[in-house]
């Protein structure tokens, strides 16, 4: 079956019309307490990897349905005015997650560049999952 769309197109859709960043400048940002980096990966790769220390875990199915706050499943930190920095493995779900939560009306909504992958590779600071992340 011929798909009429196909994740790599999909994915450089979204990248045409979100912000990018680079690990180096996502770095810089953390600890800045007007940015919540939020992670969209599985709760096994959150184990197994660990993640950006403070990051909120934000699993990539229930995401919309967090961010909404007519949503029975709102989580109120999407209601706060701060920059929202999404990241997943290698940045292809964060780039359609970033691209559907910008089209939602986040107002301030970027993702990094080559995910957590990247962000590792580049000495990037690694936590291990806290019990409730
Ligand atoms: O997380 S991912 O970019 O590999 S889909």
């Amino acid at each position: 079956m011929a798909l009429k769309q196909g994740v790599k197109q999909l994915v450089e859709t979204a990248n045409a019309r979100i912000t990018t960043l680079p690990v180096a400048d996502a770095r810089a940002l953390l600890g800045d307490p007007g940015v919540v980096f939020v992670d969209i990966r599985d709760v096994r790769e959150l184990e197994r990897e660990g993640m950006v220390p403070g990051a909120f875990h934000a699993p990539r199915g229930m995401l919309e349905f967090w961010v909404d706050p007519d949503s029975p499943y709102f989580k109120p930190v999407f209601g706060e005015q701060r920059r929202f920095v999404l990241y997943c493995q290698s940045g292809w779900r964060s780039a359609l997650a970033t691209a559907t939560l910008q089209d939602m009306g986040l107002a301030d909504v970027a993702h990094v560049a080559g995910g957590f992958h990247a962000w590792k590779d580049a000495g990037g600071e690694v936590a291990p999952r806290p019990s409730r992340a």
